[in-house]
């Protein structure tokens, strides 16, 4: 069952540790079989064909600037040449999942860790791990935006800091509702940006056309607060007014800010806070009825 959500670092099994210490691997472009491609190729066509009036301008010009397309799997080399002379980052192969603190490492020096493998091809819509349909075409486009290409730096260099503050639950939040699930508001209305969603078939309808879920303005202590479902579709999406928003997040100190959430109550992944700027009040349908099953 393609839920998007999948997991995602903080409860999926880390990866074998592979010999670098930095958990990079090579690509292996040459030993990726013709069943391989033929995977990508279905995700890839079947995902283009949702993407039109769905995905943001930013996905839609990242992904026509950058190698990639049907035919194959990308080269993670020929990636990094586009993305490098764009906004300086490139697309490291890892395994699979790294440690929190090396995937901020990496972040935090404009090196993004893509998952090498692919999904088989029985398990097409089910997601256990990040691989390289998610990695590549859910993350890379949006690399090509210099306002994400510096918030994703600045996520990293603040994972490294929460860390230390022991506050990483928090800042994983603004990543989840942002990077991996956000939409973001456009002149013929709302649009995904996040990858969870971009490459996920069922996600891409649900966050966008299904009455089911909530609509909220992005707000930075609100979302610090808010716990979030990985088996599932979101119950609630947050929606920043543009990306530059993000770059706004990325110049924010937030250690003061950890220490005033950490005074409040959490909040439910589908509950509501009277404070929020709903865009959307969701029926509420669909989590109602997988809870009654
Ligand atoms: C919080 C942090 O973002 C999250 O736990 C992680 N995500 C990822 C990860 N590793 C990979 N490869 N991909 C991720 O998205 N490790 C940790
Ligand atoms: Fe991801």
């Amino acid at each position: 069952m393609d839920r998007g959500s999948g997991k995602h670092g903080l409860a999926a099994g880390v990866a074998a540790r592979p010999s670098r210490p930095d958990w990079t691997i090579d690509q292996g472009w040459s030993n990726y079989t013709a069943e391989e491609h033929a995977t990508w190729r279905t995700l890839f066509e079947r995902q283009t064909a949702l993407l039109p009036g769905r995905a943001c301008e930013a996905f839609v010009q990242g992904m026509r600037a950058l190698p990639i397309d049907a035919a194959r799997i990308p080269d993670f080399r020929a990636l990094s040449e586009v993305l490098r002379a764009r906004t300086g980052w490139q697309v490291v192969a890892v395994p699979g999942l790294v440690p929190d603190e090396v995937f901020f490492e990496h972040l935090a020096n404009r090196r993004f860790p893509a998952g090498h493998f692919i999904r088989r091809p029985h398990e097409l819509d089910y997601l256990e791990e990040p691989d390289v349909f998610h990695d590549v075409f859910g993350h890379v486009p949006m690399l090509m935006h210099p306002a994400i290409a510096d918030y994703l730096q600045a996520y990293g260099e603040g994972g490294l800091r929460a860390q230390r503050l022991g506050r990483l639950p928090m800042l994983a939040r603004v990543y989840w509702t942002t990077i991996e699930f956000g939409l973001v508001r456009e002149a013929g209305g709302l649009r995904l940006y996040g990858a969870g969603i971009a490459s996920s078939r069922t996600e891409t309808v649900f966050a966008l056309d299904d009455d089911s879920p909530h609509r909220v303005a992005f707000d930075l202590p609100r979302v610090m607060r808010t716990r979030y479902r990985i088996d599932d579709f979101q119950e609630i999406y947050f929606v920043v007014r543009d990306l530059a928003e993000l770059l706004e997040l990325a110049r924010i100190d937030f250690a003061p800010l950890y220490e005033q959430v950490a005074a409040q109550p959490e909040l439910a992944p589908g509950e509501l806070d009277p404070a929020d700027t709903l865009l959307h009040r969701g029926s509420g349908r669909y989590h109602r009825e997988r809870a009654a099953r």
